[in-house]
């Protein structure tokens, strides 16, 4: 059966090779010099799950499950919003055809705020992150269910030599075991499962047991208020990544406070 995230992934392969014909190593190194140092991504989760929960609030406009999520999307005032309700991080979207997201958009983002920023999107090519770095991010997201192990490493150390920090996303107990063959110890654990669209907690409360203590351990999707958090706490997590339930508030700001402060 062809999934989702097989979709995904074939085009993505498509989009990248278009890219890299296009644009050549020496633009990519001249806007890589020209960005400012990579904000410490898990460090500044860490600190903030240290004295509370830690969040990584995301800006996505549109999602091929749920269509377009908000219409008035404006990724600066959404950033600054967040980091004045307590955020840790952000995560935005730039996967164009399925997200509807844009490199524009984590631009514009990071620079109205001083929080650091995670490149959402489908890494397949080590390429992807020098990209990543060029258009500003901080830290960038391996979907372990997309790549082989040899990818998801070279794709790893790319990122690490340009110090960003590497999320690495898992939905099972195989796929947590292939994660933590790498060297991030910043792990998430999708709560969505990318094939079907179906969410469920159970994936978090079942992989948290598994993950060694030197990890920051990150639940992902579907989260939608404290009650789910303080849930999740009782398990022993402390750090979020949320998206749409933010994404569709009025008072964003408060929202984000009244979610984790
Ligand atoms: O909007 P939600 O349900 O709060 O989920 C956010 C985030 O976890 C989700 O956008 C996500 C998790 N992993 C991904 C991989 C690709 C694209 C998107 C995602």
């Amino acid at each position: 059966m062809t999934t989702m995230l097989d979709r995904i992934l074939e085009s993505k392969h498509d989009e990248v090779a278009e890219r890299r014909r296009t644009i050549s190593r020496a633009d990519l190194d001249a806007r890589i010099a020209a960005q400012s140092a990579p904000r410490g991504f898990r460090a500044a989760l860490d600190s903030k799950a240290g004295s509370g929960y830690g969040l990584i609030a995301e800006i996505k406009k549109a999602s091929p499950s749920k269509g377009l999520i908000r219409a008035d999307f404006d990724p600066p005032a959404h950033a600054r919003a967040y980091a004045a309700g307590g955020a840790a991080c952000l995560s935005v979207l730039t996967d164009e055809r399925w997200f509807q997201g844009s490199a524009d958009y984590l631009a514009a983002a990071r620079a109205a705020c001083d929080l650091p920023v995670l490149r959402k999107d489908f890494m397949i090519d080590p390429w992807q992150t020098a990209e990543a770095r060029a258009m500003g991010a901080d830290a960038i997201l391996i979907i372990v269910a997309a790549l082989d192990d040899g990818a998801m490493a070279e794709i790893e150390a790319a990122a690490m030599e340009q110090d960003m920090d590497v999320l690495v996303e898992v939905h099972d107990r195989d796929e947590l075991d292939r994660a933590l063959a790498l060297k991030s110890r910043l792990i998430g654990v999708n709560n969505r499962n990318l094939k079907d669209f179906t969410v469920d907690f159970q994936r978090t409360y079942e992989l948290v047991g598994h993950a060694p203590g030197d990890c920051t351990f990150v639940a992902e999707s579907g989260l939608s208020k404290r009650s789910d958090l303080d849930a999740m706490a009782e398990h022993g997590v402390r750090c979020f990544l949320i998206g749409e339930a933010l994404m569709r508030q009025n008072d964003v700001e408060a929202a984000t406070r009244d979610l984790i402060g």
